[in-house]
């Protein structure tokens, strides 16, 4: 902390300042307490002399010395207002921003309603209920700024709780207090850090403000701010008494707040660092008939965006069957729905979107039966997530060693000395060099392919029956997609896992897959197998304009690059959103004709090929025969 606070030019005066403060505040009350409180009537009201430096108040009591003592009182009151706020707040907040439904709604109403009463008139309002003294306006500024605080924790916290790692590490089963603590906590430390700093200095003075209005601190105690009040009725005789309480208010308000701006300009330089770290280069099946035995088996699932302005099926009665050691494509443009659909799968929607299905089971278990007890430990043995980001996916906080072995020592019961070392065989195993400097590493130190590989590591370390990896490769250069496909496709054949490969890109997905879910709008177009689509190719319009949009490396360079005219539909947008309207890809389908104004149903075509589109079942336009009848 110290050597972040040399990266800020008010670094040093903000520490200084603040080491000042504690000083005079333990020193204050024993070397001039005793001064303080004698009272000489004689010498009332002195101007600033060598024997009265600030000059004397109308009991003769030497006003320096009662400055002096004064600051334990106020800088403790401070800290405590401060403390109770920031306790009570971003508690408050915290839950807020992991809460879901109704009580996140609630609690996020409920502090934005306290934030708009104004600070002082909710600490008058408790100061009357508490009663002055030194208690009373400790706790009526420490209610004051539990709005703010929860506002600051509510804002901090959601921005946390929908990154890919919180996900990780609810897959990986930790208990909810760690990943608080590790996860969320750890990532928002340094804006919470800055925040109660500055806030010490605000607690200050409105704990002064109280104690001025002369409804704080009460006689025989005094505080900066009780000193003040009377020293302004004596400014014209002597105002050295008014100006010196005034002024270390303000000192001290301005060095915790030089100290808040120096943290927060440290951490920024640090991220910058991290960043720029972060950039150089380094070395380094569908159908809704059940399957038997099925891994994951998902029959007409709905995913509802509830949280939208008009809630809307972002997934559409989509059903999905992989078997144990299969591996299956879901493919389609942007906003297709595929991410949902794995969330789905994976138990890991996050808050405002719901999920409905006739079926939706993790080897054999219906996810909605799963006892909140053992769900932890069963999702960990199940299914591992490999996110698009690794960046995004890893704790910024953690050591890779770390967060590769604390899913296993919590589900596993095995020691961390055993973790570390599966740990490192299966760094070694994604092809890392050196497993014990990446397991030393934070994730920033590693090159994107690099954060990848641990992903999969990280997978792996569960033996999990099914991966799901959501666009795994989007992130990195071809040579390096390549590789980590390649890194995965071994570590799951050695194993005999399932595998769930998201991409917008077919033709790299087609390489690695039995089968293909083809998405578009949040519903499935066509289901079909690697094989056949290597010898028959693609029967719905759609797969086959995403198989054209393909760039390949033989491409002639004078000729735009291929593209599906027109833009994705989203699926609130799209036609047949509200069930009518026909085929979703209606608008920009080049073979549209009369029938595709209402939905078609999906088709099956042959053994591993189904797709949904009218073209199979009437005679086109054109009069070229449905494809159904030329298989
Ligand atoms: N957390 C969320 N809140 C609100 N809407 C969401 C959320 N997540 C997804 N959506 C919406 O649901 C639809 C499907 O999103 P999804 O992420 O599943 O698409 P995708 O096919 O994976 O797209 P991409 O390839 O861009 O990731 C989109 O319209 C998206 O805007």
């Amino acid at each position: 902390m110290i050597s972040r606070l040399g990266r800020s030019r008010a670094g040093w005066p903000a520490f200084i300042g603040v080491c000042l403060l504690i000083m005079l505040a333990v020193t204050g009350p024993i070397i001039w307490g005793e001064r303080a409180l004698a009272q000489d009537p004689s010498s009332a009201l002195l101007p600033p002399s060598p024997d009265h430096w600030f000059g004397t108040d109308s009991l003769g009591r030497d006003l320096f010395a009662r400055v002096m003592t004064a600051s334990r009182l106020s800088l403790l009151m401070a800290l405590a207002a401060n403390a109770i706020g920031a306790a009570v707040g971003l508690g408050l907040g915290i839950v807020a921003a992991f809460s879901r439904g109704w009580l996140r709604r609630l609690l996020g109403r409920a502090i934005d309603v306290a934030l708009s009463f104004p600070d002082i008139l909710l600490a008058v309002i408790v100061i009357t209920i508490v009663g002055m003294g030194v208690t009373g306006p400790v706790v009526a500024v420490g209610v004051a700024m539990i709005p703010g605080y929860a506002r600051l924790a509510l804002t901090l916290g959601a921005s946390v709780a929908g990154r890919d790692y919180v996900d990780s590490a609810r897959l990986l089963g930790l208990s909810g207090p760690r990943i608080l603590v590790h996860y969320v906590l750890r990532n928002v430390a340094e804006p919470l850090l800055t925040s109660v700093c500055t806030s010490v200095g605000v607690a200050l003075l409105s704990v002064s403000s109280l104690s001025f209005l002369g409804l704080g601190v009460q006689p025989p105690d005094f505080d900066w701010g009780a000193m003040l009040t009377e020293g302004v009725r004596y400014f014209y005789l002597s105002p050295a008494w008014a100006l010196s309480s005034a002024a270390l208010i303000a000192l001290s308000g301005l060095t915790f707040g030089l100290l808040g701006e120096a943290l927060a300009h440290g951490a920024s330089a640090r991220n910058g660092r991290r960043r720029r770290r972060a950039t150089a280069p380094q070395a380094a099946g569908a159908g809704a008939a059940p399957r038997p035995g099925a891994l994951v088996d998902a029959a007409d699932l709905t995913v509802t965006v509830h949280e939208a302005a008009e809630p809307f099926d972002a997934v559409k009665s989509v059903s999905l069957q992989v078997a144990p050691g299969e591996a299956v494509g879901i493919v389609g443009e942007s906003s297709s729905g595929k991410s949902l659909t794995a969330a789905a799968i994976a138990d890991l929607l996050p808050p405002g979107i719901g999920v409905r299905a006739e079926r939706l089971a993790l080897d054999g278990q219906p996810l909605a039966g799963l006892p909140a007890a053992g769900r932890g430990r069963f999702l960990f043995e199940k299914v591992a997530m490999i996110y698009q980001d690794p960046m995004a996916a890893l704790n910024p906080a953690l050591r890779i060693g770390t967060q590769l072995t604390e899913g296993a020592i919590q589900h596993r019961r095995i020691s961390r000395a055993r973790a570390e070392q599966r740990a490192r065989e299966l760094l070694a195993e994604a092809r890392l060099p050196d497993p014990e400097r990446v397991m030393q590493s934070y994730p920033h130190e590693l090159s994107g392919g690099m954060r990848q590989r641990v992903m999969i590591a990280m997978a792996l370390m569960s033996e999990p029956k099914v991966i799901i990896a959501d666009e795994p490769t989007t992130a990195l250069d071809v040579t390096t997609q390549a590789a980590v496909l390649q890194v995965l496709d071994d570590a799951r054949a050695r194993r005999d896992s399932s595998l769930v490969l998201i991409s917008h890109n077919l033709a790299v997905v087609a390489n690695h897959v039995d089968r293909i879910v083809v998405m578009y709008a949040g519903s499935v177009m066509e289901v079909i197998g690697a094989s056949v689509l290597a010898e028959h190719g693609p029967a719905h319009p759609y797969t086959l304009a995403l198989l054209r949009s393909v760039v390949r490396t033989d491409q002639d360079r004078d000729q735009p690059l291929p593209s599906i005219p027109g833009s994705p539909a989203s699926a609130p947008t799209a036609p047949g959103a509200a069930g009518a309207g026909g085929c979703p890809f209606v608008d920009r389908c080049p073979d549209a004709f009369e029938p595709c104004h209402t939905v078609p149903p999906l088709i099956t075509l042959a053994v591993d090929h189904s797709s949904r589109c009218w073209l199979h079942l009437q005679d086109r336009p054109d009069g070229v025969a449905p494809v159904a009848a030329q298989r």
